[in-house]
This record gives C-alpha cells, structure tokens and sequence, in this order.
C-alpha cells in the first residue's frame, strides 16, 4: 500500500529537506557504526530502526521525545521507514518499541488539533487514518513490545500489531481513554478494538475510557503476553520467530482477509471521516477543553 497524496507530499518535503536526517539519505542503508558487521542500522530524526536482515526483523524505536506523541512529523517519518522496510525483501518482521523511558507513545499530538486551522486538522486526520490503515494492513508481521505507558493514540498504533507484548510495570498502562476526555473513537478504531477483545468487553472499555494495567490487560485481552520489563525485547524477538516461521504468502493473505472489512469501512468513508473529525475539533468548546488539558499536562511538573 503506497503512502497516500497528503502523506505523500509532506514525505516528499521531508526527503527534500535531506539535512535533517541524521543517518543516510533514505533508500540507500549505511552500515552500523563500527560497520563490517552486515547490519543496517537507520535513522530519521524521530525513528531509529535497527535491523537484522540475517534474521528478516527490523526494531523499529519510536524516538520522538519527550513522549513519542503523533505528530504530523514523526508520523510521516515512520511511515517512510516502514516503507522502506516493506520495500526491503529482507525484511518480513518488525517489532516496534520505544525508546522513550517509560511511555511508549501519549498518542495524537495534541499541540497539533489546538489553535490552528481547518485545512491542517484535514491533513492531520489524513495521517492519523493513513498510519492505522498502514500499520493495520501491512503483510510484514508487527509485534508491538509495549515498554511504557501507551493511552489512545499510543493504543491505537499498538492495536494494529499482530502481537502485543507488555512490559510488567504498573504504571505501564494500556487503553483508549478518550471518553474520561470527551471524545469519542472514530468507527475503524473501534473495530479495531472489537475485533481484539470482543464486543461486550469493548463496550466497557470504551464506555468507560480505561486505561488497563498490566495483569488486567493480560485479562481482557488488549495485550497478548505480560512479562518483566527486562525479558521485554527477547520475548518480542521469540515471538517474532515464531511467526516467521509461517510460510508468508499464506500468512499475510490469510492476514488480509482477516482485516479487509475492517479497513474498508475506513477507506470507503475516508472523507467523511476527515470531515467528522474537523468539525469536531473545530468546535469552540473542544478547543477550549484541549487548551485547559495541555495546560494541565504542563502545570503538571510545576
Ligand atoms: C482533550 C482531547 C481532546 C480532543 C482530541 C480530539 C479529537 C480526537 C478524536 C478522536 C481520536 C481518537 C484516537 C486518539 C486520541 C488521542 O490520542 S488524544 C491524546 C490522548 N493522550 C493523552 O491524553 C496523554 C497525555 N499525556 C500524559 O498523560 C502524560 O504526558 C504521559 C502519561 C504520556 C507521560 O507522562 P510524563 O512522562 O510525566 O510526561 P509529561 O506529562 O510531563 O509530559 C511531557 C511533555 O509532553 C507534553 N505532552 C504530553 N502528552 C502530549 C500529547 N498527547 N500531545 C502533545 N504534548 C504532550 C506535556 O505537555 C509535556 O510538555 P512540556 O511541559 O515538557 O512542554
């Protein structure tokens, strides 16, 4: 699935403004730092993704500090490298992790749906939905190794994966909140979550906006494996194997069937969606709530 038109142009612009990569241009791998070792380890500004080629896994690190929040940029920049990992034969697997102690994403930059205009909460939904339907339909295998916590947004990636591993840490909470904010979940979202963990269950999480802790998110089933905070990346790398394991073809066709309804809903009714979501937004009395919600965010530390 090629990045759509909005997505596009600003991945374009990206790419044009080749100085702010760190690592090599994309498209063209460099060798690992000491190099000679076979890997080929790349970098944007808000993605590290370190790969094994021998092995057909990449890692990809979410790295946009302080809490990898979905901005317009970091997620165009992941959706370059997934790219260029799906591109990439030798690659078939990717776990996907932080690398941001303790929070593995706060979800939708909310810095973002405040105080700006119609035509960019457009192209923003537009990402939003291009990330999902991305993650969600990609043939690669996605095991999400959950290191911190992950609300909304940060859920909405992970729930996409094909596996979900959870590091056990109380404070590592995992679930779509958005009504304890007023907000409801787009449609897809929800499928998302029905097709995880079932209708009844959904209705209460949804319902209720909760965010589960570990042993209960082992329970309803928002998270496949818990398991302590130091075995996280081997477990993830096992599970991977494991599916590796599994002839391709007929694991991601089996895969796509699985998932096509789901995301047609979205594809069919993408412009509405967008239209929804900025109408929403736009509403003097939701701006108004997200103002006070990022100031407490800040006020929070002083
Ligand atoms: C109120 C929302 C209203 C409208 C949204 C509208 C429509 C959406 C409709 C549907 C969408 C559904 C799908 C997805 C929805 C979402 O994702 S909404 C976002 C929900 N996310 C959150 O509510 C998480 C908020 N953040 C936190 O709870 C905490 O930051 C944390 C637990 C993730 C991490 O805690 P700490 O490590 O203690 O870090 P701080 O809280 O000190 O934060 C550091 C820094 O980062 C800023 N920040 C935090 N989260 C966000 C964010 N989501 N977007 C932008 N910025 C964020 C925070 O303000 C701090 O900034 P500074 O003070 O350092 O400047």
């Amino acid at each position: 699935m090629a990045l759509a038109g909005g997505v596009r142009v600003r991945a374009r612009a990206l790419l044009r403004a080749g100085a702010q990569f760190r690592g090599p241009v994309l498209g063209r791998p460099e060798p690992a730092a000491g190099g000679g070792d076979g890997t080929r380890r790349f970098a944007n500004l808000r993605v590290l993704v370190e790969p094994d080629p021998a092995a057909g896994v990449a890692v990809m690190k979410l790295k946009s500090p302080p809490v990898n929040s979905l901005s317009l940029e970091f997620m165009t920049e992941f959706l370059i490298s997934l790219e260029k990992l799906e591109n990439d034969k030798a690659f078939r697997g990717v776990v996907i992790t932080s690398d941001c102690p303790g929070v593995f994403s706060a979800g939708l930059d909310l810095t973002e749906l405040c105080g700006q205009n119609p035509a960019h909460y457009a192209e923003y939904w537009k990402a939003v939905q291009e990330l999902w339907l991305r993650l969600f339909l990609s043939n690669m295998v996605l095991v999400a190794a959950i290191n911190g916590v992950c609300p909304a947004g940060g859920c909405l990636m992970a729930l996409t994966c094909d596996v979900r591993v959870l590091a056990d840490n109380p404070k590592f909470v995992i679930g779509l909140k958005e009504t304890q904010l007023g907000i409801v979940v787009p449609f897809w979202l929800k499928d998302n979550l029905v097709n995880t963990i079932g209708h009844r269950a959904s209705e209460h999480a949804l319902q209720l906006g909760l965010l589960f802790p570990p042993a209960e998110a082992l329970q309803v089933g928002i998270v496949d494996q818990v398991v302590p905070e130091d075995q996280l990346q081997s477990t993830a790398l096992s599970v991977m194997a494991r599916w590796m394991a599994i002839p391709d073809h007929a694991r991601h066709l089996t895969k796509a069937m699985m998932r096509k309804a789901t995301a047609d809903s979205l594809i069919k009714h993408r412009d509405a969606d967008i239209q929804n979501f900025v109408n929403f937004i736009s509403r003097d009395s939701i701006q108004k709530t997200l103002q006070v919600y990022l100031q407490k965010l800040k006020q929070k530390k002083g």
